[in-house]
């Protein structure tokens, strides 16, 4: 259909609270029961055909319970992704012919389906295969993926209905084309939200995708890929590849028809991915789109005029919700001496010891587990270099436990020197690093929580003096893409607060905006004249 339309106006996706008694909870814990109860073969989804890839198995496992294995997998061969690449290329045409509506509606519809019958499973899968809490799956698999699919069809109206002027006698026009090959979308464990919108972004505007989940986020990928089908996705338009990643690279980041990364993940991995594009690039066809939002060392900054209360639940749910393993969170804490001695370390030491992380089908407790086994070791090493090192005190935590699943106790290290790595290094976990400061300091901190990290994600400042809020709103313009007065530094809405950073953290081109659309779009300037010149002399000319 050729006719002009509006796209429904979106508005953000109502949080639902799994209260004790409430019919929400139970639905949900009936879901999460039936997915346990399976061991689910986590396929490849290629031109549509799912198969399992020909390489080593991997088992996807509970990591609050590591014991019991929710689905297996398998690394992709060489050849599983070429097939992928094929099957990318063979769906553009048709693709990328269908008119833009027609696109949107699989996302609307699939934004339906998941607020509605699909709600539970992409919640229940995310519980248990990324150990997250029914609030944080519930904010992430639902609300956040919701939004992203709402959001982005508005956006990319709205880049799809702008045109240039026209000068008398001629009509300009922009065809807004999708790149000229295909799309690779990488994405982390942490969030199935961004699993989901990586590879739907580039979609939406007409571009075929390879997208290769985390492992250990493959459960929930798994569903979200049946989900789009569901949606109406045609075969091909996203394939599906799984495993680590080592034969994505080596083929699609080869191939000359390869026209963009959107990825989310490690600063390290991109940077690689990244390298290994550039060795490429006399392959390529076009200079490839590199979309990547990476690691963070997330800062809270408070004032002396800080409400106290207010900072340490800040802190708190800044540092500690899902385990600290969202890029934004409140990892490294500069905290005035008045506050500090008056109330705030008691307060921040208490309510992180009540925090309870456990088994999250058990919904009382406030968090889950570490992903893995790598990330586990990784944290409990940085708990005995901090136990041994005499410039770091160990408030609360500092205890890690992987017998049953991959449990590391929300930590408070408070440290003297605020270079030490606590201050610099993102763990990626539920430690957080806090640096007291002397009040008259206050000008003095903002410089080095600006300088101190190659880092610049997000941050937040704690005050109510208003001069104070302005300063820190200069002093550390370019140290967080996403700033937060009187806030926690995590919990990023879709339409509201569009995320990335900025240095070591990413683009920055904010994924869910129409900043990011933009980058999947490769547009064409079409002059048309309406009664053309026949000679070809100027005036000047005599
Ligand atoms: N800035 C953001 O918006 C944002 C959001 C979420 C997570 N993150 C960051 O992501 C990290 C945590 O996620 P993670 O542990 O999944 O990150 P990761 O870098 O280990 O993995 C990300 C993805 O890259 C893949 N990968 C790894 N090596 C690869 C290779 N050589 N070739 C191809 N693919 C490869 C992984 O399998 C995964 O799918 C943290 O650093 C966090 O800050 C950033
Ligand atoms: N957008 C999320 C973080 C995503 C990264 O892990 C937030 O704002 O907390």
């Amino acid at each position: 259909m050729d006719a002009v339309t509006s796209v429904p106006t979106p508005i953000n996706e109502p949080i639902g609270t799994y209260a004790p008694g409430s019919p929400a909870r139970e639905s949900l814990a009936a879901r999460i029961a039936e997915l346990e109860g399976e061991r689910a073969e986590l396929t490849m989804t290629i031109g549509g055909r799912r198969r399992m890839a020909a390489g080593d198995r991997l088992d996807v496992v509970q990591p609050h319970d590591h014991r019991h294995v929710l689905g297996v997998t398998a690394q992709a061969t060489h050849a599983d992704v070429a097939d992928a690449v094929t099957a990318a290329k063979q769906a553009a045409p048709g693709w990328r012919a269908l008119p833009f509506d027609e696109r949107a509606a699989v996302l609307l519809r699939a934004a339906d389906l998941l607020a509605g019958p699909w709600r539970d499973t992409l919640n229940a899968a995310t519980i248990l295969g990324q150990s997250k809490s029914a609030q944080q799956a519930e904010i992430d698999a639902a609300c956040e993926l919701i939004d992203f699919w709402r959001y982005n069809v508005a956006f990319a109206r709205r880049i799809v209905e702008e045109q240039p002027v026209s000068a008398p006698g001629t009509w300009n026009r922009t065809d807004h084309r999708p790149l000229d090959g295909f799309v690779t979308a990488i994405t982390p464990f942490n969030f199935t939200a961004i699993a989901g919108n990586l590879p739907t972004a580039p979609a939406l505007m007409g571009n075929t995708v390879v997208w290769k989940p985390s492992p250990t986020q493959q459960l929930a990928a798994h569903f979200t890929m049946r989900l789009l089908e569901a949606a109406g996705l045609p075969p091909g338009v996203i394939n599906m590849v799984t495993g680590d990643g080592a034969a994505l690279g080596e083929v699609a980041l080869a191939d000359p028809d390869f026209a963009g990364l959107h990825f989310t993940g490690s600063t390290r991995t991109f940077k690689h991915l990244w390298r290994r594009i550039g060795d490429n690039l006399d392959t390529y066809r076009s200079y490839p789109r590199i979309v990547g939002e990476t690691g963070g060392k997330d800062f809270v900054v408070a004032h002396p005029s800080a409400d106290p209360a207010a900072l340490v639940n800040g802190l708190v749910r800044g540092a500690f919700e899902y385990q600290g393993q969202k890029c934004s969170a409140a990892s490294r804490a500069y905290l005035p001496r008045s506050l500090w001695d008056g109330g705030v370390r008691d307060h921040l030491a208490d309510v992180t010891a009540s925090l309870s992380y456990g088994d999250v089908t058990d919904f009382s407790h406030f968090g889950g587990a570490v992903i893995d086994a790598r990330a586990f070791a990784k944290h409990r090493e940085a708990l005995q270099a901090a136990a041994a090192n005499t410039s770091l005190e160990v408030l609360a935590g500092g205890t890690a436990d992987d017998s049953t699943g991959y449990f590391v106790q929300p930590t408070v290290l408070v440290g003297s020197d605020p270079l030490q790595d606590v201050f610099t290094t993102e763990y990626f976990g539920p430690i957080l690093a806090v640096h007291v400061y002397e009040d008259a300091d206050f000008a003095k901190v903002l410089e080095l929580v600006d300088t101190s990290s190659p880092y610049a994600l997000t941050g937040a400042v704690f005050a109510t003096d208003r001069a104070a809020i302005e300063q820190a709103h200069r002093a550390l313009r370019f140290s967080a893409g996403n700033f937060y007065v009187n806030d926690k530094p995590t919990g990023a809405v879709v339409g509201q607060q569009p995320f990335g950073g900025g240095r070591a953290s990413g683009t920055n081109d904010k994924a869910g905006s129409i900043h990011n659309l933009q980058r999947w779009v490769s547009p064409r300037s079409i002059k048309e004249t309406f009664v053309p010149p026949t000679d070809h002399r100027y005036p000047h000319m005599g």
